[in-house]
């Protein structure tokens, strides 16, 4: 059984579980109101994945603090509105490098889906080996309606995840799916009643995992994951300079002051 070692209540903006007989890690994302990821965000999320790893964690499972509300909401709009040009660069790395880490960790990982994941919000789900969501809650990848042209890694998950053919309807109509619809197309493996059913599925899926060698396993993940792989390490300079300059155009800043102002006025303020 794994020895714990990091300090693990260093972190601002997660929650971290230990259950010392089975060694799964419950990780309860927990940044206030929505999830939504920032580049300070990203940076702890990647220190947590190394700590897991140097801990042995024997499973990972994620979920969200904002119960039944959302998952998260994806890229900070906030952070992302006119941002200095060094910080667009930071971000769009530490977005890039915490997404390949967590597609290619050696202890297996879930989603617990209790809350909506659109967009940027889908990104954690999708990296994990399985999604399991609540009823009433809104996932996928509706970056085209933000006029942002998905990297290729990205669109590479949810060609693994659901297929060529739904990845391709999906993307393309930038379709957000209700749960019901997603566990029909396979963006997400299980509906679960509630939270607490959720995660004894998630259990159960890791501890399936068990059974196998680990080194093993870990060989034959990154082999079934190589497309995904394979999009992450392909010409990152240019695939990040491309995104920087996709997020510093005028029209997905103004796409962002727009959405901004909705959010707003939604709120009255
Ligand atoms: C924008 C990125 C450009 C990048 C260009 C380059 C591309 C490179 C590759 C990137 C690949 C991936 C790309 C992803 C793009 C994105 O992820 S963009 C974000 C998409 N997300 C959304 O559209 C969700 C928007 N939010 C909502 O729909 C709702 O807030 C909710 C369903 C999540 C929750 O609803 P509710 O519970 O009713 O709360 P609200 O009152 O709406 O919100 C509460 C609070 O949260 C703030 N907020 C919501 N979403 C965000 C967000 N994404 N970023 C920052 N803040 C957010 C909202 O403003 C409220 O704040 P206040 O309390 O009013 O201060």
């Amino acid at each position: 059984m794994p020895y714990v070692c990091a300090d693990y209540s260093k972190y601002k903006f997660v929650n971290v579980c230990w259950n010392s007989e089975n060694g799964i890690a419950t990780v309860t994302l927990k940044r206030p109101p929505v999830n939504s990821l920032t580049a300070e965000f990203l940076r702890e999320l990647s220190s947590l994945l190394l700590d897991l790893e140097k801990d042995e964690t024997q499973g990972l499972i994620f979920t969200s603090e904002f119960d039944e509300k959302v998952f998260s909401a994806g890229l900070d709009f906030k952070e992302l509105y006119r941002p200095s040009i060094d910080h667009a660069k930071e971000f769009m790395s530490l977005l890039h490098s915490f997404s390949f880490r967590l597609s290619c960790t050696a202890y297996p990982t879930v989603a617990v889906i209790n809350g909506h994941a659109p967009a940027g919000g889908c990104i954690i789900p999708l990296c994990c080996e399985y999604r399991i969501g609540l009823n009433n809650f809104n996932i996928g990848l509706n970056e085209l309606k933000f006029g942002i042209l998905l990297p290729d890694w990205l669109s590479s998950l949810m060609i693994h995840t659901i297929g060529s053919r739904n990845a391709e309807q999906a993307i393309l109509s930038g379709t957000l799916f209700s749960s019901e619809h997603a566990l029909r197309i396979g963006l997400v493996d299980e509906i679960a009643p509630t939270k607490e059913v959720a995660l004894e599925k998630a259990t159960a899926f890791l501890n399936k995992a068990k059974i196998v060698n680990r080194s093993l396993r870990l060989d034959a993940k990154l082999h079934l994951r190589r497309p995904i792989l394979q999009e992450f390490q392909k010409d990152i300079e240019n695939e990040l300079a491309k995104n920087v300059s996709l997020l510093m155009s005028d029209k997905v800043q103004q796409s962002l002051d727009a959405h901004i102002k909705i959010l707003k006025e939604k709120r009255g303020n």
